[in-house]
């Protein structure tokens, strides 16, 4: 199966010498939702699969070449939100409704994955997929928006005032390596994820949503004392090595849903970057 494009792990030392194109090859993941296929990016950073597929009609997942096995979660574990319309996720003959900003995880051992759009035509349903190896099977589980409780960070006057909603961790949704959950800005708060942070024993992945098409995410990454900038379009992800710092500012209000994998499950279990050391 093609659409499974295949990217290497990076050092840091390497980001001197990319220019704006070379990082964009690297950690920008572009054309994530195209109409009735699967579009996927293997990264070697901790081997996660980052993913998206926008059904008209009912889209399976497919068990990519490369991957090398049955089915895709043969030995993976998949988060699913929906960026979208309203959509459905059939795991294994079950049937799973979210609605914007819900979330499904499918355990290792879940053999059919099919997409399908629920809403009118002109609003699919867009499934944003992220996906770690698993040595074991945790139930396949939903989380809706609506029905989870948020943790307020920032303020209005750091123009970071924004919501955590955790789906996938330690005490929500079990996993076997995986981390996810959106993080919501309020309206005026420009600034996600300030103070910065690395996390030297897991990968992350942030992507973009709910910013008019208009609009642009500066997304800052690299050593936090070499940090480089990467301009993201709407539903647009970016890969953030162990070593990178991940924060970003927005022109217009956004969402996005951050994802995790290596390891630990920790969620706090950060380097904090104060302010003044980034360069
Ligand atoms: O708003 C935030 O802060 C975040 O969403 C941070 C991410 O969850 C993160 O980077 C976790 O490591
Ligand atoms: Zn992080």
């Amino acid at each position: 199966m093609k659409n499974l494009e295949i990217r290497h792990a990076t050092h840091p030392d390497q980001l001197p010498g990319l220019d704006t194109e070379g990082l964009r090859g690297h950690y920008l993941v572009e054309g994530l939702f195209p109409p009735g296929e699967v579009r996927a990016v293997y990264s070697h950073h901790d081997r996660t699969v980052i993913g998206g597929v926008s059904p008209r009609t009912p889209v399976a997942l497919p068990a990519f070449d490369p991957l090398r096995s049955e089915y895709f979660c043969e030995r993976r574990e998949l988060g699913i939100v929906n960026v979208g319309g309203p959509g459905i996720v059939r795991v294994d003959g079950t049937e799973y409704e979210l609605a914007h900003r819900d979330c499904l995880y499918a355990g290792r051992g879940s053999r059919d994955i099919v997409f399908e759009s629920s809403g009118p035509d002109g609003d699919p349903a867009r499934f944003y997929l992220m996906s770690t190896p698993a040595h074991a099977g945790h139930p396949t589980r939903l989380a809706r928006h609506k029905d989870t409780m948020g943790v307020r960070l920032g303020s209005a006057e750091g123009s970071n005032d924004r919501t955590l909603y955790k789906y996938i961790h330690a005490d929500g949704i079990r996993s076997c390596q995986l981390v996810l959950g959106v993080t919501v800005l309020e309206p005026g708060s420009m600034w996600n994820t300030m103070p910065c942070h690395t996390h030297d024993r897991r990968t992350e992945a942030y992507l973009y949503f709910d910013l008019p098409p208009e609009h642009r995410i500066v997304h800052l990454m690299g050593r936090p004392d070499q940090t480089r900038n990467i301009i993201v379009a709407n539903e647009q992800a970016v890969i953030s090595p162990s070593w990178s710092v991940h924060f970003g500012f927005g022109t217009a209000g956004y969402a996005f849903v951050w994802a995790m994998a290596g390891e630990n499950q920790a969620f706090d279990d950060m380097n904090h970057v104060a302010i003044p050391e980034l360069r």
